[in-house]
């Protein structure tokens, strides 16, 4: 069964077309990642995915489902470029109130695991808002994480976390089960989270596959970077 899946998927902001007849799908527990230049529709992707804005036209579904209803709400998680917890609320807070609207039985019982797993004890008491970028993200990515979805979206999940901290969410996320699509421009990133991608661009697909078939592409010894990036260049 397919948890993610778009067919002609059009959506514009003005005279810009951000997405122009996009269409992919993602089997349920596969792990993707959606590759593309500056400005291809990813992040718009994400949105219309986790119900946030609306196609023009197309059919998006998770599950069989429409984005944004409250059974997918249940099932899906979603990071957002730049996530910003409640600011005014400690990082201990932030988690059980989450907690609780997901309507997870113990919120303070699932706020200690949280903080025991994102290594947020020293800034449990401290108010979001006045936390680094970095430790937000690591909060951010708490909160998103804790209802433990089926599904996950994640734009640039590993911004602004130091080389420690990406290890341990790197380490958290293979552990999962869910259906993983990861927006990023960093392929190691990509490589480690992801065993597939579908690159984008000018709001449409022009290549998916699995990361060794991407692999494949480039000479020997040929980064894989260099290899997107011609990709990527080519069709511009
Ligand atoms: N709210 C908006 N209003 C107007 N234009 C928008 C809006 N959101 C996105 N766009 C435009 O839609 C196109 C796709 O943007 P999007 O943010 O989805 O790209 P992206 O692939 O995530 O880019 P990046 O890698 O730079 O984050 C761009 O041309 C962008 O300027």
């Amino acid at each position: 069964m397919d948890c993610i899946s778009l067919t002609n998927v059009v959506k514009r902001f003005g005279l810009t077309y951000a997405l122009n007849g996009l269409s992919f799908s993602i089997p349920c527990g596969g792990r993707y990642s959606l590759l593309g230049p500056n400005g291809a529709g990813k992040s718009t992707t994400m949105k219309i995915l986790a119900g946030l804005i609306r196609p023009d036209s197309g059919e998006v579904t998770i599950k069989g489902m429409t984005p944004g209803s409250k059974e997918v709400k249940r099932i899906l998680a979603y990071l957002p470029e730049d996530p910003v917890p409640y600011r005014i609320l400690t990082v201990r807070e932030n988690l059980e109130y989450f907690a609780s609207l997901r309507g997870i039985p113990n919120p303070k019982e699932k706020a200690e695991e949280m903080i025991d797993l994102f290594d947020l004890r020293e800034y449990e008491r401290i108010q979001a808002g006045k936390l680094s970028r970095g430790n937000q993200q690591k909060l951010s990515l708490a909160l998103v994480l804790l209802h433990e979805p089926e599904i996950v979206l994640l734009d640039e999940p590993l911004n602004y976390l130091d080389i420690p901290t990406q290890e341990r969410v790197i380490n958290i996320l293979r552990g999962m089960n869910s259906t993983f699509l990861v927006s990023t421009h960093i392929m190691s990133i990509a490589s480690r989270l992801t065993d597939h991608v579908i690159m984008i661009s000018r709001g449409k697909v022009i290549w998916a596959g699995s990361i060794s078939e991407l692999r494949a592409l480039g000479r020997e010894d040929e980064p894989i970077e260099s290899v997107v990036s011609r990709m990527m260049t080519d069709d511009h």
